[in-house]
């Protein structure tokens, strides 16, 4: 232990506490709209975009009325994307990947084409994985992949070369390498973390990206056709969400800089682990299992109520008053990714016999909205989002937890790359809102005239105690 920093942090805990609260009245008195949202809900405006379009409200006459939830990637229906895909029983994360990035949907010619160069790119440079991906492992993969990401920037001669066909150039490959070095990073903890056993299988340019996936986790490269459709469709319904959501909006600011492409897709995933983002998933998860373990019987309503409300409440579980998987900055009454998700749920949880899990599930997506609606403060209704039923889905499908943000961001990076595209070509302006400052002008005082504080300190050797 760093014995100068444990005392100095102790001594200081207590002065630094509460030292940056702002007044909350000042933001209203300027006009503030925290959280770039105004008192409806109402996101600020800060860019136009072609790839994608969310609907949570319609409009009659001059009202709006919210309404179940709609996205459409390049203005077709995301869940026409994902029926015709089934139905026409292809893997449709490629198919999605090439509307998103050139704007149309691929005939059989350039599927085949994309999919044959997104297959040739499945390749990390030599020794990569020994020297990059093995080296600190860390139970936190999305750590784990950032550093690998820009790693890879040393291995670019044209890093900084921001022409179009550059970035898309490194944009492909990052499409093609992600679900590489995420799985890998999980081997590698897996393995120096947990003691087990390490493989590391190779991925086939063959195989779509859902089924590289699941044969390189599994020990013996082997998964069902099911299970690799089910994850083709968590990756189609991951993929895109506006320019306005935490992750991409930060590949919006990052780009606008004139920053490289790895150091903005770096940045994106430090966005997207957060837990009120694409890290709800695995919060989800941990949220269930301490229910279970403080709930005595799951099928009690009033206990998971109960249960819930001590959530919100910020008495149970990480205290921070959220039910995970509920509650969206868009969307109102129906997230449509959770409504597809949910469709297939229930068969898959009957194929692996996991039906008490499946009712519970549907149990708290039901009270949730009525314990939030009743403690805080609603605009336009709170439902089940796209991290809800996401965690319990690749649950079934024996995907460890540890992996499931990254799995978001293995289809979030098509989002964010075409983002990182359109910010290139339309605006080439250094994003950069206002901050108002509330702060009180003084006077220098000399070092010898500075009066000494008394500092009663303890409070950090009490969070350590803990
Ligand atoms: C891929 C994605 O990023 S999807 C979102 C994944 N995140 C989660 O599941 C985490 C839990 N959910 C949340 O934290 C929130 O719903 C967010 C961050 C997603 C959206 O937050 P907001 O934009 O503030 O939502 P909204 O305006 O509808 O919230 C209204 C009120 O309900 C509260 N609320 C919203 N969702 C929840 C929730 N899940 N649990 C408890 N309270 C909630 C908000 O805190 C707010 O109350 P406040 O004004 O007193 O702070
Ligand atoms: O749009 C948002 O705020 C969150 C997000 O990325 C999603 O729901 O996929």
């Amino acid at each position: 232990m760093n014995h100068l920093l444990f005392d100095f942090l102790d001594k200081h805990a207590d002065m630094y506490e509460g030292k940056d609260a702002i007044n909350p009245e000042l933001y209203d008195l300027y006009k503030v709209k925290r959280g770039l949202r105004d008192k409806n809900g109402n996101g600020v405006v800060a860019g136009l975009t072609t790839i994608s379009t969310i609907e949570a409200f319609d409009i009659s006459g001059d009202q709006k009325v919210p309404c179940d939830g709609r996205l459409y990637y390049r203005g077709y229906d995301v869940r026409e994307l994902v029926s015709g895909t089934v139905r026409e029983k292809r893997f449709g994360f490629e198919e999605a990947a090439y509307l998103l990035m050139f704007g149309c949907l691929p005939d059989r010619r350039e599927l085949k084409q994309f999919c044959d160069v997104l297959g040739s790119m499945r390749t990390l440079p030599t020794n990569f994985v020994r020297d990059v991906i093995m080296k600190a492992p860390s139970r936190d993969i999305m750590n784990s992949l950032m550093k690998s990401i820009l790693t890879l920037a040393s291995y670019d001669s044209r890093v900084n070369d921001l022409s179009e066909v550059n970035v898309l150039r490194q944009c492909m490959m990052l499409i093609s390498e992600v679900p590489m070095m995420a799985v890998y990073g999980y081997h590698a903890y897996n393995h120096y973390e947990c003691e087990e056993s390490m493989y590391i299988h190779r991925p086939s340019p063959e195989l779509s990206t859902a089924e590289n996936i699941l044969m390189m986790l599994r020990p013996d490269k082997k998964y069902t056709e099911l299970e690799a459709r089910v994850l083709d469709v968590a990756l189609m319904l991951h993929m895109e969400h506006g320019g306005g959501n935490n992750s991409t909006f930060t590949t919006h600011v990052v780009t606008s800089s004139g920053s490289d492409t790895y150091s903005v897709m770096a940045a994106a995933l430090a966005s997207l682990k957060g837990p009120k983002h694409g890290g709800a998933n695995i919060k989800v998860m941990e949220m269930m299992d301490d229910l279970r373990a403080n709930v005595s019987d799951t099928k009690d309503e009033d206990e998971i109520r109960n249960y819930l409300d001590q959530l919100v409440d910020k008495q149970a579980f990480d205290k921070k008053g959220l039910i995970y998987g509920m509650g969206h900055a868009v969307y109102s009454l129906s997230d449509p990714r959770a409504v597809v998700f949910k469709s297939f749920v229930e068969s898959l949880a009957k194929e692996k016999g996991r039906m008490d899990d499946y009712h519970l599930y549907t149990t708290i997506e039901r009270l949730a909205p009525e314990v939030i609606a009743e403690k805080r403060k609603i605009y336009k209704g709170v439902s089940a989002n796209v991290d809800f039923y996401s965690g319990f889905v690749y649950s079934m499908l024996g995907i460890p937890v540890e992996l499931y943000t990254p799995i978001f961001a293995m289809a979030r990076v098509v989002g964010w790359s075409a983002h990182r595209m359109e910010e290139l070509v339309n605006a080439d302006k250094i994003i950069r809102p206002a901050y108002k400052s509330v702060a009180e002008k003084r006077i220098y005082q000399p070092i010898d005239k500075r009066q000494e504080r008394e500092l009663a300190g303890g409070n950090y050797r009490k969070i350590e105690e803990k």
